[in-house]
This record gives C-alpha cells, structure tokens and sequence, in this order.
C-alpha cells in the first residue's frame, strides 16, 4: 500500500491457484474446495486508487477497463458499499481502478480487486479490520485469502484460510489463451462429468526447500476443473502443452476454473524467454502471458 497526500494505492495481484481439490455438489449448489493459493507480484496485477469524497464513486480505466462489466456490478464498488455499511461511517472515497488483468480468467481479479479496496478504505477511513474480515466471504469465494494476501491453503467455500508462510518464492509464468471460462459453467460440467467423488483436505502442507521441490509435490496434486474446462476451452491444452515444452519448466497446470495456466519455471530468465517467445508468435498474440513471482502479495 502507498500512502500519497492524495489517498491511498495499491496492488490487486492475479491470484494462482497451485492445486484446486473440488468436492461433491452441496444442498446449495457450490463446492467444497481444498486449495493452496499464492499472489503475484505487480507484473500481474490490476491497481486501485482510494482518495477522501464525501460519497463513493468509481472510475474503472486501463486495457481490461470494458470487459469487467458495468460499474454497478463492480465488486469494487460493492465492496465499498458493503465496508461503509457494515462499520457505520458516513465518509465516502473516490476510487479509480486500473483494470489490467483478463477478466472471468480463473485469477480472482474481481475478488483482487474487491479485496484491495476494503484494504485501502479500512485505512482511509480509520476503521477496524475485523469489518472488512467479516464482509469478504459474502463479496466472493476467493476475496477472504485474497484479504490475507498470504500464500494459504483455502478450504470450504473459500471463508476457511490457512495462512502458510514459510512457502518459498515460486518464479513463474501466466499464460491465458484469450477465451473467457465463465466459473459456473465449469463446475457444472465438472459435475456432469461425476467429478468430486471427494478429497481429504492436506494438513498439514509438508515443508518446502525450494521450488523444485513445490513443483515436485504439486505433481502429485490435481485441478479438478482442469479437464472439464478443456472441454470447454480447448485452448487451455495448447497453453499447456506450450508451456510444459519450454526450457526450464518444473510444472504446467491451469488455475482456478481457467483458462488462465501457470508454469513454474526453475528460474525468472526461463519465463520471460517463453513470455518472448508468445509474445512473438504471430498465431498467439492475442494471448495474454506475464513473467511474475508469486508468493505474497505485493
Ligand atoms: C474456483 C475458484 O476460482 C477457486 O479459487 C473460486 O472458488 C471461485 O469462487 P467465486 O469467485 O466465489 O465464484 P463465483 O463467481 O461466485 O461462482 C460462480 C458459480 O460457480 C459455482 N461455484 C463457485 C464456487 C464454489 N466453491 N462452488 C461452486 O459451485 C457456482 O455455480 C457459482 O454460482
Ligand atoms: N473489478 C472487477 N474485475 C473483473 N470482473 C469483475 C469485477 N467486478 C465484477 N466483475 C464481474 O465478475 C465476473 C468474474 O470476473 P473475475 O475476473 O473475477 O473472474 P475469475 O478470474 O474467473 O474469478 P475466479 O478465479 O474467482 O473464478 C466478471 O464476469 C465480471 O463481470
């Protein structure tokens, strides 16, 4: 977070999610997940902006500004709302939103996004952190780890998280093919597939020297939305077969309901070479790809 003499900014890092364990449909619907989620750094990131108004407003700019829908449907926006409500203050913030990141992606930009406004106006407006805490589970599955801003595993709907800290820095490359995979369409195919037979949730997570050897677990884990959102999306295996055939890749799997995938590389060089070599493929530069780190957030 920068403090200005303006107001308050800050990062809304693509979330990653490294594993994705999906369980049976519940009475309600939704799914019981087990999942280890870590943040990228600004590489991957959308930026929000908070200053001192007397009402709220929103103004959303930058390369993904149209497709994240109208500003009344911002989570931003709701968040806000919700935040103001919630603690009872009658001051108001002028919020501007750099929208950077690809939208219905499988990296919780919304949820980022959400999560970084209650942030900066916990702050702007001097208020306690546990509203914030209390109103994040209700504005979507990922904004209560995204609050957190930690590598953690995330379980039930998203409301359970289990910060680990001691995860070490992973180098890693974002790949999504330029097709949105709009989340519920996936689970229900996941379902009609007759996936989520069921998971024991991992606890605790082992202790990890490096990355070669999260790359090395996480071989043994799955996500479960990755097939089903192939189905739908069969550009998500083009992105993964590109990825698992670069120099120096330990891992290639998507995030989230997709299409956004992930590598892990043994080193940044080794992702910003195959970002260059996307970025220079006249078939494929539509598609978007950042080099970042991930871990904690920024
Ligand atoms: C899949 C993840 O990306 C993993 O990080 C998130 O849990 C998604 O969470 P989310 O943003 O809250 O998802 P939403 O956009 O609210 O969900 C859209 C739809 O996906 C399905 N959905 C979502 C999350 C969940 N735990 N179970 C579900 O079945 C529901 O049909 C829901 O109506
Ligand atoms: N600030 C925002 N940025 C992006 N989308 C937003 C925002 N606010 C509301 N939305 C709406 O939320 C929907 C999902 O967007 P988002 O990019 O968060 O999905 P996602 O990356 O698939 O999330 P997840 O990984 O949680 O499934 C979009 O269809 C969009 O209309």
């Amino acid at each position: 977070m920068t403090i200005s003499e303006t107001g308050l900014s800050g990062w809304a890092p693509a979330k990653v999610n490294l594993y994705l364990h999906v369980g049976p449909p519940k009475s309600n619907g939704r799914h019981d997940l087990d999942s280890l989620v870590v943040f990228a750094d600004g590489r991957a990131a959308d930026h929000l902006q908070a200053e001192p108004a007397d009402t709220i407003s929103l103004e959303v700019s930058g390369p993904r500004a149209a497709e994240a829908g109208t500003l009344e449907d911002n989570l931003v926006l709701k968040a806000a709302r919700a935040l103001q409500a919630a603690s009872g203050t009658r001051q108001g913030a002028r919020l501007t939103l750099q929208k950077w990141l690809p939208v219905a992606a499988g990296i919780g930009g919304g949820s980022s996004d959400a999560a970084t406004a209650l942030r900066l106006l916990t702050k702007l407006w001097d208020i306690d952190p546990a509203h914030a805490a209390a109103i994040a589970p209700r504005l979507g599955g990922d904004v209560p780890v995204a609050l957190s801003g930690q590598p953690a595993l995330m379980r039930g709907e998203g409301e359970r998280v289990t910060p680990v800290p001691s995860l070490p820095p992973l180098d890693a490359l974002l790949v999504n093919p330029g097709v949105p995979c709009p989340t519920g369409p996936v689970f229900r195919a996941h379902d009609e597939a007759g996936g989520g037979a069921g998971f024991a949730e991992i606890h605790p997570l082992p202790e990890f020297q490096d990355a070669k050897a999260v790359a090395a677990w996480l071989h043994e884990q799955r996500n479960d939305l990755e097939a089903p959102a192939i189905a739908m999306v069969p550009e998500i295996a083009e992105a993964l077969t590109f990825l698992r055939a670069q120099p120096g890749v330990l891992l290639a799997r998507m995030s989230g309901s997709g299409a956004t995938c992930l590598a892990l590389f043994e080193a940044i060089a080794f992702a910003e070479r195959a970002m260059v070599v996307l970025r220079n493929d006249a078939a494929r530069k539509h598609w978007w790809t950042a080099a970042c780190r991930l871990g904690r957030a920024p």
